[in-house]
């Protein structure tokens, strides 16, 4: 059973996306990735919401481009932690992505990170600083990540 969900709108996320599966297995969390979006395939959206806390999923990462509604749609159907990856697709760069994420109404949070690389990095990093709160395994993997990054940058 995987503890995040990482969800993206389209296939041409997945390339973005590739940082955060990978932090996610360097630090032993178990994960899934799916394709779904809120415009195009609602009803999929919904399936997985409903089941998503029975599956045992503590966590979701939605990533999204252009009118980035699926994190937020996603936040509504559930009471797990959310959080948003903005994706550089299209003329405006991933701003549009940000803002669609960024701006949601008070209530129905989504933890937003920046757009593109840094952002599906920091993504995965903050989500074993969520589980880390539960889980040993995760919090030592991750204080280990931030040793390193201190040692490089002396
Ligand atoms: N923002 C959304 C949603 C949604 O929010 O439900 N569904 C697809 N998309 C985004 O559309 C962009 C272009 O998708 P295509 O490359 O498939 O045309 C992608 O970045 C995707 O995340």
């Amino acid at each position: 059973m995987p503890l995040v969900s990482i969800v993206m709108g389209s296939k041409s996320d997945a390339e973005v996306m590739k940082p955060t599966e990978e932090i996610l297995e360097k630090m032993g969390i178990s994960f899934e990735t799916l394709v779904m979006s809120a415009h195009r395939t609602p009803e999929k959206v919904q399936e997985f919401c409903l089941g998503a806390s029975a599956r045992g999923v503590e966590l979701v990462i939605a990533a999204a481009g252009g009118a980035a509604h699926l994190p937020g749609v996603i936040a509504s159907w559930l009471t797990l932690p959310v959080i948003g990856v903005p994706v550089a697709s299209g003329e405006l760069k991933g701003v549009d992505a940000l803002y669609s994420i960024v701006q949601m109404p008070a209530g129905i949070p989504v933890a937003t990170v920046a757009i593109g690389a840094a952002g599906a990095k920091n993504a995965a990093y903050l989500a074993a600083e969520i589980l880390g709160l539960k889980y040993q395994n995760i919090r030592q993997a991750y204080e280990s990540y931030r040793r390193e990054l201190k040692g490089e940058n002396k």
